[in-house]
């Protein structure tokens, strides 16, 4: 299955359906990430704080070695560590993500959370004695997306972007960037549309990709890990997805994902299951009619899954970017 491509700034390439790996580690990541390049995905999303860089860069040096690819043909995704949100931590973090990569630059280096948490060694979430997240509060966008630039001029990545920020602290980046971002990556599914800040992205030229493009459906199981429950939207089963998913002789996975590649949204759903995997990358082949698009776009609710709340506290933080939501979360 060949996937299409938007172009961000600067002429890179974006296949815009990628490949998600939060919550996936070693030898299930490894036999997934070797089923997801045989299936044709082209396009990887990582980030260091997921602590499975060592395993992907893995598999993508034996499909290179091997001739089966070239770097070329990937579109690597990483990001920057909360622990790393201030200028001079850049580099370190960036090499050591290139390091456990095996490449020599990513396509996309994002800088992953507005907010910065303090940089300890060996441990990518401190908290303080308390219990609670060590915030380090004195981040500075401005500062720190110079530090980004200097990767691009340094050839270690393609393009820069951002993830989690809002619409307030992409325009502050805006006012003040030497090269402007060119992707920002928000939880973005059905149930959360995000549309103000998808048409504020588009008029500044950025490329939104929707993490969580199915909900996230296995989040609960992930939560519980750490003693949370979470109350987890099923969108996979709303019946407004089902009829059109019998219609097309689709899944439902595949609805959602075709719907916001439709809005020109790129979509990085996770799987370890080689068959579901299969499944989601096969939605270029049929398309969603005007009265779908609608009966899809209305099943908008606002509704947001992840707040980052699992750091306790971390609401406090000047750059948290959902403060205007907190009554509600
Ligand atoms: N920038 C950021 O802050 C964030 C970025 N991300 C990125 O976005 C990616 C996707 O988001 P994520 O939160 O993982 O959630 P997704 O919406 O991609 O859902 C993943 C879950 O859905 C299941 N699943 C996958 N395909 C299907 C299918 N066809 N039918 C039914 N269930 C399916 C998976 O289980 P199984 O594996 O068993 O198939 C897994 O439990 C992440 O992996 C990460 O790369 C995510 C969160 C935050
Ligand atoms: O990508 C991510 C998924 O969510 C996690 C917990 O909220 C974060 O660590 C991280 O931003």
């Amino acid at each position: 299955m060949s996937v299409p491509s938007v172009t961000l700034c600067d002429n890179v390439k974006m296949p815009v359906l990628g490949y998600g790996t939060w919550q996936a580690k070693d030898d299930e990541l490894e036999q997934a990430v070797e089923a997801a390049l045989e299936a044709g995905y082209r396009h990887i999303d990582t980030a260091h704080v997921y602590e499975n860089e060592k395993v992907i860069g893995k598999v993508l040096s034996k499909w290179f070695s091997s001739g089966k690819l070239k770097r070329q043909d990937i579109f690597l995704v990483t990001k920057l560590p909360p622990g790393g949100n201030r200028p001079e931590s850049v580099p370190k973090y960036l090499k050591r993500s290139l390091e456990l990569l095996q490449v020599e630059y990513v396509d996309l280096y994002l800088v992953h959370v507005p907010f910065g948490f303090k940089d300890v060694e060996g441990d990518l979430h401190p908290r303080t004695p308390e219990g609670l997240i060590d915030m380090d509060t004195e981040t500075d966008h401005v500062a720190l997306w110079k530090a980004m630039e200097a990767q691009v001029d340094a050839g270690l990545t393609k393009a820069i972007g951002i993830s989690n920020f809002n619409k307030n602290q992409i325009e502050k980046i805006l006012e003040n960037a030497r090269i402007p971002p060119c992707n920002l990556q928000v939880e973005l599914h059905a149930y959360l549309q995000q549309k103000d800040l998808v048409e504020f992205c588009k008029k500044n030229k950025i490329v939104v990709t929707a993490y969580s493009p199915l909900g996230s459906p296995g989040l609960a199981k992930f939560m519980a890990q750490f003693g949370r429950t979470i109350d987890l939207p099923d969108i996979l089963n709303n019946p407004v997805v089902q009829t059109i998913a019998t219609k097309h002789k689709k899944t439902e996975a595949q609805i959602v994902l075709r719907h916001a590649i439709q809005k020109d949204i790129v979509v990085i759903p996770k799987s370890t299951n080689p068959k579901r995997l299969r499944e989601n990358i096969s939605i270029f082949d049929f398309r969603l009619d005007d009265s779908e698009m609608k009966q899809l776009n209305d099943l908008d609710q606002g509704l947001r899954i992840l707040n980052f709340m699992i750091f306790q506290g971390i609401q406090n933080h000047p750059e948290y970017p959902f403060k205007a939501e907190i009554g509600k979360l």
